[in-house]
Parts: C-alpha cells; sequence; structure tokens
C-alpha cells in the first residue's frame, strides 16, 4: 500500500513542530526515519497514523484521504507501534496481542479459529509464544516492546509504522525485529536511531527540527557531511572483512581535545 503524505505542518504550543513534510512511499518499501532528539519523528510518525487531528495537509492511503477514511478501515490498513505503549488493563500477554484482531470482529463476524492462528503466528514471529499467559504487569520492557508488535501484526495491516521498535531490545532481539521486519511484505516507516540499523532501509528521511531536510538511499544520505550539520558528530565508514558491509563509527566532534 502506497502511503503519501503532502504539506504536513503541526503546531503546538505556538511551535512548528512539524513543517511542511512532504513524503511518497512505495508499496513494499521500508523507509526509515532518523534525525536527533526532538526533531519530528515520533510526531511525523503519528500524524501519518492519522492520529493528530490539529494536523494540517493530507495523508493518503493509495490515494484515499486518511480524513475520508473510517477509524475501523484505518486500523484494517494501518499499525503503529509508538514508543512505550502502554496497557493499563489486566490483560495476559495473549489478550494483548489479541487486541490486535479488534477491527476485523464485529457482531457478525465473531472471533474465530482464524484469529486464533493469526494471533498465534503473530506471538511466534516475536518469540513470545511461550509466554503468552503471561500477566501484562510482569513482563520486562524488551517483552512488552516485542508483544506490541506481535499486536500490531496480529491487526495483518498492509502499513505498518514503528516507533523506534528496537529500544529496550537485546541485542538478538534487535536483529530478529529488524529482519522480520525487512521480511514483511508490508509497507514499513520506522523511527531509529542508530543509524548502522537504519542501513538497512530501502530509503531514509532525514529529519531536523521538524523538517525533512534529506531523503534518499541509505549511501546517498548517511555521509560525512550530513551527520556531521545534523548529528554534530565525525564519522567514518568501515568495511566488516566479513561480509563487505559498510559500518560506521562515530566520533564526538564536539568535545574532543
Ligand atoms: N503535544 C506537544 N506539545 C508541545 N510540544 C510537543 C508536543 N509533542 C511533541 N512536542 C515537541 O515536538 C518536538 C518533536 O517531538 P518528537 O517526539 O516528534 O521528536 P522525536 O524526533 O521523535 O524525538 P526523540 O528522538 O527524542 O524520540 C519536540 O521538541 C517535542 O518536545
Amino acid at each position: 500500500m502506497r502511503i503519501t503524505a503532502t504539506k504536513l505542518v503541526l503546531q503546538a504550543q505556538g511551535r512548528t513542530i512539524i513543517d511542511g513534510v512532504d513524503l511518497d512511499i512505495a508499496p513494499g518499501e521500508t523507509f526509515g526515519l532518523i534525525g536527533p532528539n526532538g526533531s519530528g519523528k515520533s510526531t511525523l510518525l503519528r500524524l501519518l497514523a492519522g492520529l493528530e487531528r490539529r494536523a494540517g495537509g493530507e495523508v493518503s492511503l493509495d490515494g484515499h484521504n486518511l480524513r475520508r477514511i473510517p477509524r475501523r478501515e484505518i486500523a484494517r490498513r494501518l499499525a503503529m507501534v509508538e514508543q512505550q505503549a502502554e496497557t493499563t488493563d489486566c490483560l495476559s500477554a495473549r489478550q494483548v496481542v489479541e487486541l490486535g484482531r479488534t477491527p476485523w470482529l464485529s457482531a457478525l463476524v465473531p472471533w474465530g479459529a482464524k484469529d486464533t492462528a493469526i494471533v498465534d503466528e503473530a506471538l511466534y514471529a516475536v518469540g513470545m509464544k511461550g509466554m503468552s499467559s503471561r500477566p501484562w504487569s510482569t513482563l520486562s520492557g524488551g517483552e512488552r516492546q516485542r508483544l506490541q508488535i506481535a499486536r500490531a501484526l496480529a491487526q495483518r495491516p498492509r502499513v505498518l509504522l514503528l516507533d523506534e521498535p528496537t529500544n529496550h531490545l537485546d541485542i538478538h532481539h534487535q536483529l530478529a525485529l529488524l529482519r522480520l521486519v525487512e521480511e514483511l511484505p508490508l509497507t514499513v516507516v520506522i523511527a531509529l536511531h542508530d543509524l548502522n540499523q537504519a542501513m538497512g532501509c530501502d530509503r531514509l528521511g532525514v529529519m531536523s527540527q521538524g523538517r525533512m531536510v534529506a531523503c534518499g538511499k541509505p549511501a546517498e544520505i548517511l555521509t560525512p557531511d550530513l551527520l556531521r550539520a545534523i548529528f554534530r558528530v565525525g564519522a567514518t565508514l568501515l568495511t566488516d572483512p566479513q561480509d563487505n558491509t559498510k559500518v560506521l563509527r562515530f566520533h564526538d566532534i564536539e568535545n574532543s581535545r
């Protein structure tokens, strides 16, 4: 599913938080959002999900204006995992994932074997099948994060918006999640802080002070000049001798003596 944004703007408390962002993300593309703290990545994801009613501009899914699509229909097409997604209810791990099926259920279409299978598959995909009966309140930050991703997968969306999904995850689960995202036949927009992980995206958009200041293939975007100007770090591009993958090593340029 194609996701398009035109002239997105959001102001809050007299400040412009998102400032004229245009985007066109192709079906099946994995688009990474990078940028310093406070540059607008999370807010842009919320705008793309239609969660900020005060926003100006337009978001479209396959050419259909999001504002004209009923919320339930949006939830069948698009799932979002926000940072620190919480659930306050006394739910088990499995029940949290089951919430992902809500947009597909109704009085005429009650829970069925297909929903059970989809939830099983989502729990399996994030390695949480063995913990499905555990109460949410007893789970670690990384386990909760993986369940929120499973909930989004159970929604069976065609667009997945992920806000720093590798937060809280140990390195094994970070790599497993990124591989899972790469292999999903979905359009994915993913905010990332780890620029080496961002190199695995098809394209990157660089946010700075609410504006998208660069957009393109990772190798074209992650240049020493851009890293210095936007992230205020020096960087050296190294080559991993094992598979010739390019790896960035960063240097603090402001406090070096
Ligand atoms: N509701 C709000 N009211 C006022 N300011 C807000 C609001 N929401 C976000 N902001 C501000 O907008 C800016 C962008 O925030 P946002 O969370 O989108 O940045 P981010 O790039 O995701 O940051 P981080 O990397 O730290 O997660 C920040 O300066 C933030 O303080």
